[in-house]
């Protein structure tokens, strides 16, 4: 039983529909991640969770407690009522007050015993890894430490659901990671549901059990990272997670499966290969192929010019301009550095692994 369920949920602002039909279950303890370009409708998918904006239709559930339900008339469950916990890209932490009541205030305008109050404080600053710094002025913590603070008073409330939007952005790379592992770690050891939203497909792939990839307020694809990354539906998923390369290509119609479940296709009209079957009756495509998987292969016949040799140290990123693809379509090729092809050069290629794409 899913612990979230959301059903056709759409917000339109006059004409203009922001999220349109979504429906998604998020699994009990799991961290699901919404990525998409900006204005793809995450915030307001978010924000709609936690009730701060109401549905123009559908339906959300949490725990078999409907918290919405727009066309049945089902009165919504107000924000402070759904145990829902949600931290803020600002970090949203009031200066000019301690660590400890910041993280106490939700505790204290509940009227909490004081006793239990300072307990449940000192559980929370512990999970954040803050203990010790309880009489620290918020203004003087360090961006990393102000979003420990808001992390922890939100967990405060030993909330159902916790809604992540993109609260490590501000951060500088290092700490990001640090703060990724330790979100990781509060969702595995607090058993917590969470849902965060990023437009760093990095963070995506590297904490989450699941992703939703939005596009335009459409849900185009939810799937685990390394599904999304090996089968992805379509281009704009491809090119979003992992920047695959997009090669034009073709297949008979009416192919059935082979013994090992793959399909013939015609990449470029110049190199066939056998890709993962799709039941699609399209006939001309694309080939999703990822970096490392175009190889240097002699006698392939797709011809490829070097445009472009970027020195990585640990390998070459080769830039290339190849046969039957439109000449700005640069394809990307990893290779190891003892493979030197100076720019202007001639080589053949081959693709070790590929998907279809109808569209
Ligand atoms: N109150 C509003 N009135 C009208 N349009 C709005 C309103 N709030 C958001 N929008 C529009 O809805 C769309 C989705 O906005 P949203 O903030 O959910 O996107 P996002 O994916 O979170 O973007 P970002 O990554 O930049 O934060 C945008 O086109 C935005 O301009």
């Amino acid at each position: 039983m899913a612990k979230l369920q959301i059903q056709n949920l759409t917000k339109k602002y006059g004409d203009n529909t922001v999220v349109n039909k979504m429906t998604l279950d998020v699994e009990n303890g799991q961290l699901t991640t919404i990525v998409g370009p900006s204005g793809c409708g995450k915030t307001t998918i978010l924000r709609m969770i936690a009730g701060f904006i109401t549905p123009t239709g559908g339906r959300i559930d949490l725990d078999e407690r409907t918290l919405v339900d727009i066309e049945n008339g089902i009165s919504e469950v107000t924000p402070e009522n759904r145990n829902i916990g949600m931290v803020f890209q600002s970090y949203a932490v009031w200066p000019h007050m301690n660590v400890f009541d910041n993280v106490g205030y939700p505790l204290k305008i509940r009227k909490t015993d004081k006793r239990v109050l300072e307990a449940e404080v000192n559980r929370v600053l512990r999970v954040v890894h803050l203990e010790g710094l309880e009489k620290r002025m918020a203004h003087e913590l360090s961006g990393g430490q102000q979003q420990r603070v808001a992390l922890a008073r939100a967990l405060i409330l030993k909330p159902k659901l916790l809604l992540l939007d993109e609260p490590l952005s501000n951060l500088d790379a290092a700490l990001r990671e640090e703060m990724r592992g330790e979100i990781k770690e509060i969702q595995m050891n607090q058993g917590i549901t969470i849902i965060n939203v990023t437009h760093d497909q990095i963070e995506a792939m590297t904490m989450s059990d699941k992703v939703a990839v939005i596009r335009d307020g459409i849900l185009e694809q939810y799937a685990s990272p390394k599904e999304l990354y090996e089968y992805p539906i379509n281009r704009f998923v491809a090119q979003f997670i992992g920047t695959a390369n997009i090669l034009p290509a073709t297949k008979e119609a009416g192919q059935e499966p082979d013994e090992n479940n793959m399909m013939t296709i015609r990449v470029c009209d110049r190199y066939t290969m056998k890709v993962p079957f799709k039941d699609s009756d399209q006939t001309e495509g694309y080939a999703a192929v990822r970096a490392q998987h175009i190889e240097d292969e002699a006698g392939s016949g797709l011809k490829a010019i070097v445009r472009r040799n970027l020195y990585q140290g640990s390998q070459i990123e080769y830039y290339l301009q190849v046969d039957g693809c439109e000449e700005e379509d640069l394809i990307r090729m990893l290779m190891e550095v003892d493979f030197e092809k100076p720019e202007g050069s001639v080589i053949e290629i081959g693709i070790e692994k590929a998907v279809w794409l109808d569209d």
